[in-house]
C-alpha cells in the first residue's frame, strides 16, 4: 500500500527525470520567438483561432494525443491543458486510484507553467540566443513541465498518505480551514534539507562529462560549476524556491477538500 517511504521513494525517483530534463533542455538555446504570443508561425490562421506561441501549440496538441493513447487515465498525471479528447488508441487499464475523489483534481498546474516559462527557463537555457530547432526545444520544454508537474503534484498522495497516518491531528485543522497550521504539521525541514542536498549532487553526478580517462570522482579537480551542464546550485535553488514550495501548497490544498 501507500505509506511515507514509499511516497518518498517516487518523489526521489522522480528527481532523476526532473533534473536530466532540465539537462536536455539546458542543449538548446532560449529560442525566443518559440514562446512569443504574437509569432503566428503554426496552424493559428487557418483554425481562425489564436493559438498562443508555438510552444503552447506544442504542449497542447501533444497532451492531446497522449490523452488519446490514455495518459491521463492515471491520477499520476495531470495534463496542462484540459480537453475532452477520448482515449481510443490504448486499451482501458485499471489505474489504482489511492487519492480521495473530492480532493484528486487538485493541481498547480498554472503556478508551474508561470514559473518554468519566466523564471526557470531564462536561467536554464543559456547556451546561445536562437538556432531556430524549435521543435526539439519545445519537445524539451514539454519534458520538463511533465516531470515538474509529476513531482510537484505528487503532492496529492503525500498529503494522503500523512492524513491517513494522523487523523486526529488533520481533521480539526481541515474542519477550521487553518491552512498555516496545516503547513506547518505536514512540514519536516529535516526531509526538505535532504531533497534539496541530494538534488544538487544529482545534478553534480548526472551533469559532469564523461571520460574514460582521469578521475571518476566528483568533487575532486576540475569540477567547478561551469563544467557542469546544469549549474547545480540552481537545481538546488530551484528545489527551495519552486518545488518544495508549490508541492506544500498542492498538499495543503489536498488536505482542505480531503473531508468533501
Ligand atoms: O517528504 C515529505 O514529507 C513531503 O511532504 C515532501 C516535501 C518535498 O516537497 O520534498 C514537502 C514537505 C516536507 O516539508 C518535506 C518534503
Amino acid at each position: 500500500g501507500l505509506g511515507l517511504d514509499t511516497v518518498r521513494g517516487f518523489l526521489t525517483r522522480e528527481e532523476d527525470t526532473v533534473v536530466f530534463s532540465l539537462i536536455e533542455r539546458a542543449k538548446h538555446p532560449l529560442n525566443l520567438p518559440a514562446y512569443d504570443d504574437r509569432a503566428c508561425f503554426g496552424p493559428a490562421g487557418r483554425h481562425g483561432r489564436r493559438n498562443g506561441s508555438f510552444v503552447e501549440l506544442f504542449v497542447r496538441e501533444s497532451e492531446q494525443i497522449q490523452a488519446k493513447a490514455g495518459r491521463y487515465q492515471s491520477q499520476q498525471e495531470i495534463p496542462f491543458f484540459q480537453s475532452r479528447v477520448p482515449f481510443t488508441l490504448a486499451p482501458p487499464y485499471n489505474f489504482t486510484t489511492d487519492l480521495h475523489p473530492a480532493a484528486a483534481s487538485v493541481n498547480v498546474n498554472d503556478a508551474i507553467w508561470g514559473m518554468y516559462f519566466s523564471e526557470l527557463l531564462p536561467q536554464l537555457a543559456n547556451n546561445g540566443s536562437d538556432d531556430g530547432n524549435y521543435a526539439v526545444t519545445a519537445a524539451s520544454d514539454l519534458a520538463c513541465l511533465q516531470a515538474l508537474s509529476r513531482r510537484i503534484n505528487y503532492g496529492r498522495y503525500v498529503a494522503e498518505v500523512k492524513f491517513r497516518g494522523d487523523q486526529q491531528r488533520y481533521t480539526p485543522l481541515i474542519r477550521s480551514k487553518d491552512k498555516d497550521a496545516l503547513m506547518k504539521l505536514l512540514t519536516s525541514q529535516t526531509q526538505e534539507d535532504v531533497v534539496k542536498r541530494r538534488v544538487e549532487k544529482k545534478a553534480m553526478v548526472f551533469g559532469q562529462d564523461v571520460t574514460l580517462d582521469g578521475p571518476t570522482e566528483t568533487g575532486d579537480d576540475n569540477s567547478s560549476q561551469s563544467s557542469f551542464k546544469v549549474a547545480p546550485s540552481a537545481v538546488y535553488e530551484l528545489y527551495d524556491r519552486w518545488v518544495i514550495p508549490l508541492t506544500k501548497q498542492v498538499e495543503v490544498e489536498y488536505l482542505l477538500h480531503r473531508l468533501d
